[in-house]
């Protein structure tokens, strides 16, 4: 198949290699020339130091490169997936399949990734989700991994886990694609939250302690918004939670950590040098509970540290003493 996969940080660029070891014929565009030239002539991503590219992956800066493509990855930044998906359109097929791969919310419009791309494509692409844990770190050494493509026609989950699915990178399917790309989204916050309580010093109760009560709380909006219970259950929900919330390859923890520790939330951000989603999910979270009448305490204290530099300790307490109630 030609696929072609857009943003060449270190997931696209992940995934690209495990489209190569399938045997696929594949592109992967960088949003400027020089980081292009940079991976064609080292034949290695920095985010991914411990990898060589394989020698059948070409590279592009000119979104043209979708052109015949059968099947194409979004893989930039949240933010960057309209103006991506705006660009590419022209040139694509109308039978290509899009992939998104973008964990986050659009600012403003509050839109999930697959709703931007069927709006810029004027509907005339399928758009696929694929998501789950899945650290591209892990990925790009082969490590074993498990991810969810989700989209409510069977047929077009079932090509893109044909596409994807090799012996170490495992995809399941799905027909909820709202929860499985609200979960992608809200793990991000709770990551950054789980973060900062690490960073002040907390220990492992506290972290199961909003681990679970952040998956309630995810759970809540999912179902609120039309996606199920049971996929906040799953690879993309529980799966992915753990894995960000656990570990020292996610950005969304690091960055976490740091401000527990007392950096100001964009000090925080700079240091850790790459996307950090969970910041500006926590906005278009916080108005999307208000708008369907959920209640999301986490997020919004989340919310609170972030955009109000709010003490650490004091939404501790808030969340700790809130008035009493059954569990479920
Ligand atoms: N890194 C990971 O392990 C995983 C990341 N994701 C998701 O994939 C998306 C991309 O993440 P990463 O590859 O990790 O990002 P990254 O932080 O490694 O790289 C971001 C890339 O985006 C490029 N970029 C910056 N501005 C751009 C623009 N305006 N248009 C296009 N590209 C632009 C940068 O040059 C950089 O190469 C995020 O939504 C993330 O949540 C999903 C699963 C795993
Ligand atoms: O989504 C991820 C792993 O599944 C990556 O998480 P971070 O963006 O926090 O690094």
């Amino acid at each position: 198949m030609k696929i072609a996969v857009l943003g060449s940080g270190g997931w696209g660029t992940a995934l690209s290699m495990v489209l190569c070891d399938n045997g696929h014929d594949v592109t992967l565009w960088s949003h400027s020339p020089e980081k292009a030239a940079q991976l064609r002539s080292s034949r290695c991503n920095p985010l991914l130091p411990k990898v060589t590219l394989p020698e059948s992956l070409r590279y592009a800066d000119d979104l043209s490169c979708v052109r015949e493509s059968d099947l194409v990855v979004l893989a930039t930044p949240s933010f960057a997936v309209r103006a991506t998906g705006r660009n590419a359109a022209p040139h694509l097929r109308r039978d290509t399949v899009l992939v998104s791969v973008s964990k986050g919310i659009e600012k403003g419009s509050n839109c999930r990734m697959s709703e931007i791309l069927v709006q810029e494509t004027g509907g005339s692409c399928k758009v696929v989700a694929l998501s789950g844990p899945s650290h591209a770190e892990e990925v790009s050494v082969r490590m074993p991994t498990g991810c969810v493509a989700a989209h409510p026609e069977e047929t077009v989950a079932r090509k893109v886990q044909d596409v994807f699915m090799n012996d170490y990178f495992r995809i399941y399917t799905s027909p909820d694609i709202v929860g499985v790309e609200l979960a992608a989204a809200l793990k991000n916050v709770v990551a950054l939250s789980c973060g900062v309580i690490t960073g002040m010093g907390y220990g492992d109760n506290t972290k199961a302690l909003l681990m679970t009560r952040a998956m309630a709380e995810m759970g809540r909006l999912g179902e609120r918004m039309g996606g199920s219970r049971l996929t906040f259950a799953g690879l993309a929900g529980m799966g992915d939670l753990i894995v960000t919330c656990t570990s020292m390859h996610s950005r969304n923890f690091r960055a976490g950590i740091l401000i527990g520790q007392g950096r100001t939330a964009r000090e925080a951000m700079d240091e850790v040098g790459a996307v950090v989603e969970g910041y500006y999910a926590a906005e278009s979270v916080c108005q999307l509970a208000e708008k369907v009448g959920v209640e999301m305490p986490i997020c919004r204290c989340a919310y609170d540290v972030l955009y109000h530099g709010k003490q650490t300790e004091s939404v501790v307490r808030e969340l700790m003493t809130r008035a009493k109630k059954q569990e479920n």
